[in-house]
Formats: C-alpha cells, structure tokens, sequence
C-alpha cells in the first residue's frame, strides 16, 4: 500500500444511497465509479453521465476518468476524452463522459460501474521562452518518423 490522499467527496441527492467509488481489489490503480442515474447510449452516441458526486481534490492532484477495459472490449464503451481531467479546484459534479463504439444500444443502469477513477499527482509548468532549443538526435522528426509499425531491426 502506498500513501493514502484523502479526497473531500459530497453527495448531491441524487447520489444518495450509492457506493461511493471502491478500489474492487488492493492493489488496484483506479476507483470504479458508480452511474447515478439510468440511461441508454445508442451506438456512435456520446453522454455525459451523472455519478451523483462533487468533489474537493487537494492542491498538488488530479483526478483522472479512465475506461473500463471489460466494457471497451465486450461493449465498445470507452471514454472518449480518456483519461478525462478532474481539476482541484472543480466543484460541480464528477461526470463520465462515455461513446458507444460498439452496434448495440448500451444500457446503463443506476449503481452501474461505468469507469474508474485515478488520484494523479499533478505538477505545473513554468515556461521559460529561449530563442532556440537545443538540438537532439530527433529533430523535428515525428509522426511516424522512425518507420512504420513493423518491428525494428
Ligand atoms: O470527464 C470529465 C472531464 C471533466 N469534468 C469536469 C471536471 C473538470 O475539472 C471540468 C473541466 O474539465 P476540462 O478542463 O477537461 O474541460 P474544458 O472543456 O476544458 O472546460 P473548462 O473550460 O470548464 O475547463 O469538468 C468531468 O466531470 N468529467
């Protein structure tokens, strides 16, 4: 077990009588979050789902909103801004933005866990404007510029 942060969490009414999000075993990285409400996502359709919870993260953190691999695999539902950005300092309700990638209609049921969440540290940058930037190896070469997906050698 590493270090524990403690999160500020409220439930708004209508996140009363849901779990707050659990991590399912020890050593799991991400908190599974429950959908507040009930909903079906038509294929190619997006939504913004309600999970019923406000949140106080502390300074220096993020939260990010990550996919559920079984419902990526099984059903085409992922996040489509993955992984979605909880800021500290947001106080409105923690939304799971989800696509269905997949054929079928996706019915979401309330207490369904529909995503996880990750406590990240966050650092910020402080930019330092030069005139030039070193050179390195790579240039400005990118995109591809190392071949294609074929193994190397
Ligand atoms: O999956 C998400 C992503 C964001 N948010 C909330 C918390 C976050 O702090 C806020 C803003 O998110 P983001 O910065 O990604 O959105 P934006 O489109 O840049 O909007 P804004 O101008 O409000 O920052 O929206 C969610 O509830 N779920």
């Amino acid at each position: 077990m590493n270090d524990q942060v403690t999160v500020a969490v409220r439930r708004l009414p209508h996140g009363e009588s849901l779990e707050l999000p659990q991590y399912a075993t020890d050593g799991a990285a991400g908190m599974d979050v429950l959908a507040a409400e009930e909903v079906t996502i038509a294929p190619g359709a997006r939504y913004a789902v309600a999970t019923g919870l406000a949140l106080a993260i502390p300074a220096g953190y993020e939260i990010q909103v990550r996919p559920r691999s079984g419902l990526a695999l099984k059903h085409g539902i992922t996040v489509p801004n993955t992984p979605g950005t909880i800021d500290s300092d947001y106080r409105g309700e923690l939304k799971v933005i989800l696509i269905n990638h997949g054929t079928e209609p996706f019915a979401i049921a309330r207490g369904d866990r529909v995503a996880q969440l990750v406590l990240a540290p966050v650092t910020q940058a402080v930019w330092n404007e030069v005139a030039e930037l070193d050179d390195t190896a790579r240039g400005a070469g990118g995109f591809g510029s190392t071949g294609g997906h074929a193994r190397l050698g």
